[in-house]
């Protein structure tokens, strides 16, 4: 990387510069990617040897390596074939031995002469009820034994290379590792009471006891804040670049959202107000708006999109609501064209249904100006979709997106605004990590009047049960989903899956009753299943995870979930989510195969317990790791060495804080902390920052 400070040289340099690295061990280090002595710096120690010396081997936790001084009091030689040679030892309080296979018997006598004192450390086992250390790590003469330090780190080794290599080298870097300018916030940084820097990496390679490898340890903390800060540096920088970008002050007059208000059978909540008043700001500025709207399940996220939509059609633009599949770009034309038509806007679908002359007319209308806001799927990508002026585009569910077609949708317009909307509660941390770069709009506020939903576990030997029930409720005219079970691999099988379960339960509850909708089925057909369970012609919906997002029936009362043990919690949450949306109770029965796991029992625990989405998400995340939570692919996560997402969520928060600030009063990054943080973004390798500062 161009313009690294030379500060930094001695840690970019080659690996044999450090003692005890030739080429064979400089090869065999590249495995776990450590090539510089800056990587062997991040390596920390994972464990810690207690060689603390003890009185006796008694009382010792065993087995465990245990330190004493002790007398040798027997030499004795093997007694056959294959058997160790054994010397007897006499520590404080009992007699031990040490054991030694196969060894230079000249050695063993001249380094445990009969009668003299040594200092034995090794691990210590009981055999036959007799403590034994089978080949000690050391054995000193007492003047000797300061050689032997009280904790010993234990790296994570690669083939071809042991722990001593790793502690020698890692101590050869320390000692060439130059003291840095200081790159945190001082205040933030006394608050943690976190050492510099490089005291903070001493500490961390040496550490004296168990708790030094705590996360928490105020050294590893520093650390770890250190890979956040970097990065949110980065996004920072990011969203400064995008924030430069020159934007469109779009300000409308309020006269269409105010016609729609009038015409909703109720009142937006305090946060719906709040978001759409944040949203309404960045339109009116002269920057590209880049905008988050984060909202649990059935919190009312297409209203503040409307509201959005609204404001751009009122200051003569266009504006386009781009959804993740078909079902659900029907689904909102079909929740906003009356409220469209109160306030007498235009608005159309596309998707890649549209062909011919339908298409071709919608067209002409989009180019001409006709239509105020059009709701469809990635169709919306096409060359041929030409709007006589878009100024915002709002993406619901950025997840199945991607980043890459959110910005091919912003660049069909003069300066696009852009709204991405998500449903999918992810932790804080992650999404700091992964929308770093957005401004943000939370609805943490749901619609008065939902009842809280009833959620039941039942094993699935007691389907039976669950059937009663429902038919049951069908009988009291209510409406209900099945979702049967998440198989990945093949949709095929889960859609074949999908219509045995059909099948039967329409054979139990009635020919006109039962629906089935799954994703291999041709979209007009989707399209009349969903519209007669709208209606509620259909009363029981059976499906695959297709209605997981979106899918707003709020009639609709009962949610069956069969297999919930393999979907992952934010999932069932969002699956949960189609029920509970109107004023009617509604249960969801989540529905187990086979004797439940721990984690797995934990997890469907967590969902009688809560409805809050972002309780889930965090349990999930803690349950089952970053990667799985969002699916690794497509996390587009960074890496941290030190930093632990899952564990550390409030520190990267401060590192959002800590960085966006620096940003606001030093742009450039020139003065005296500015050029740390620079330093920092080198040494964190953060080649995109470096990238648009010197670009900025
Ligand atoms: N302020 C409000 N008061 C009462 N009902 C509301 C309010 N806002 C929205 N709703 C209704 O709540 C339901 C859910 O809204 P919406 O579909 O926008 O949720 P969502 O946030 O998109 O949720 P999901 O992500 O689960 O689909 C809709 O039926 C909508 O009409």
């Amino acid at each position: 990387m161009s313009g690294r400070p030379e500060i930094l040289f001695p840690l970019f340099g080659d690996l044999e510069g450090l003692a005890g690295i030739g080429p064979k061990i400089r090869t065999a280090l590249e495995k776990p990617a450590i090539t510089r002595p800056r990587d062997l710096l991040f390596t920390l120690p994972t464990a810690v040897v207690d060689r603390r010396l003890r009185k006796s081997v008694q009382g010792a936790p065993l087995p465990g390596v245990v330190t004493v001084e002790v007398e040798v009091v027997l030499h004795q030689a093997p007694s056959g074939r294959g058997r160790p040679y054994r010397v007897t030892v006499r520590d404080a309080e009992t007699d031990f031995h040490l054991i030694f296979f196969h060894p230079r018997i000249d050695w063993l006598r001249k380094v445990l002469p009969m009668g003299q004192r040594r200092i034995v450390s090794g691990k210590v086992e009981l055999f036959d009820g007799v403590a034994q250390m089978v080949h000690p790590e050391h054995i000193l003469p007492l003047d000797e034994s300061t050689a032997l330090p009280e904790f010993e780190p234990v790296y994570p080794l690669t083939e071809g290379v042991t722990q001593k290599v790793m502690a020698r080298a890692a101590a050869d870097a320390l000692d060439k590792t130059p003291a840095l300018p200081e790159w945190i916030e001082p205040t933030v940084k006394a608050a943690a009471e976190w050492p510099d820097w490089r005291e903070a990496l001493r500490a961390a390679h040496a550490p004296d006891g168990s708790a030094a490898l705590s996360p928490q340890s105020r050294a590893r903390e520093r650390l770890a804040y250190d890979e956040l800060l970097a990065h949110q540096m980065t996004l920072a920088l990011a969203r400064a670049a995008e924030r430069r970008k020159k934007g469109r002050a779009t300000q409308g007059d309020g006269r269409l959202r105010r016609a729609v208000l009038a015409a909703l059978p109720y009142a937006p909540t305090g946060a719906q107000d709040r978001a759409v008043a944040e949203i309404v700001g960045d339109l009116g500025a002269p920057r590209r708006m880049n905008r988050l709207l984060q909202g649990d399940v059935g919190s009312g996220k297409t209203l503040v999109a409307l509201m959005a939509m609204l404001a751009v059609v009122e200051a003569g633009g266009q504006a386009a609501l781009m959804a993740p599949t078909e079902i659900l770009a029907r689904q909102h034309l079909e929740a906003l064209v009356p409220l469209a038509e109160a306030a007498g806007v235009r608005l159309e679908v596309l998707t890649g249904r549209d062909k011919g002359e339908s298409r071709a007319a919608k067209m002409a209308a989009l180019a001409a100006g006709e239509i105020g806001i059009l709701v469809g799927t990635h169709a919306l990508f096409s060359r041929d979709v030409v709007f006589a002026d878009l100024r915002l585009a709002v993406v619901d569910e950025q997840h199945r997106f991607g980043v890459r077609q959110r910005m091919d949708l912003g660049a069909k317009g003069a300066a696009v605004d852009v709204l991405v909307m998500t449903a999918t509660p992810i932790p804080r941390s992650l999404e700091l990590a992964h929308y770093g770069d957005m401004d943000l709009s939370v609805l943490d506020e749901k619609p008065p009047g939902r009842q809280p939903i009833d959620t039941v576990l039942i094993s699935a030997g007691r389907l039976d049960e669950v059937v009663t029930r429902l038919d049951r409720a069908l009988s009291e005219g209510r409406q209900a989903y099945w979702v049967c079970p998440l198989v990945e691999e093949s949709e095929t099988v889960e859609a074949t899956a999908a219509e045995a379960r059909f099948k039967s339960l329409r054979a139990t509850l009635g020919e006109g009753r039962v629906g089935l909708i799954h994703g291999q089925m041709p979209p007009a057909e989707k399209d009349a299943v969903m519209k007669d369970f709208v209606a509620g012609r259909l009363q029981l919906l059976v499906a695959t995870t297709v209605i997981e997002v979106g899918v707003n029936v709020p009639a609709a009362t009962i949610m069956v979930i069969e297999g919930a043990e393999r979907f992952g919690l934010a999932q069932l949450h969002q699956l949960r989510g189609r029920v509970g949306r109107g004023s009617g109770k509604s249960t969801c029965m989540l529905v187990y195969s086979g004797p439940l796991g721990e984690t797995a029992r934990a997890r469907l625990e967590m969902m009688r317990e809560t409805e809050d989405g972002f309780r889930i998400a965090e349990t999930d995340l803690k349950l089952r790791g970053a990667g799985d939570v969002l699916g690794v692919q497509q996390s587009g996560l960074p890496k941290f060495r030190i930093a632990d997402l899952e564990g550390q969520a409030a520190l990267m928060k401060t590192a959002q804080d800590d960085a966006r600030l620096l940003l606001n009063a030093d742009p450039k990054l020139e003065s005296f902390r500015g050029k740390a943080m620079r330093v920092l973004l080198y040494l964190m390798e953060q080649d995109k920052a470096i990238l648009l500062l010197g670009v900025g």
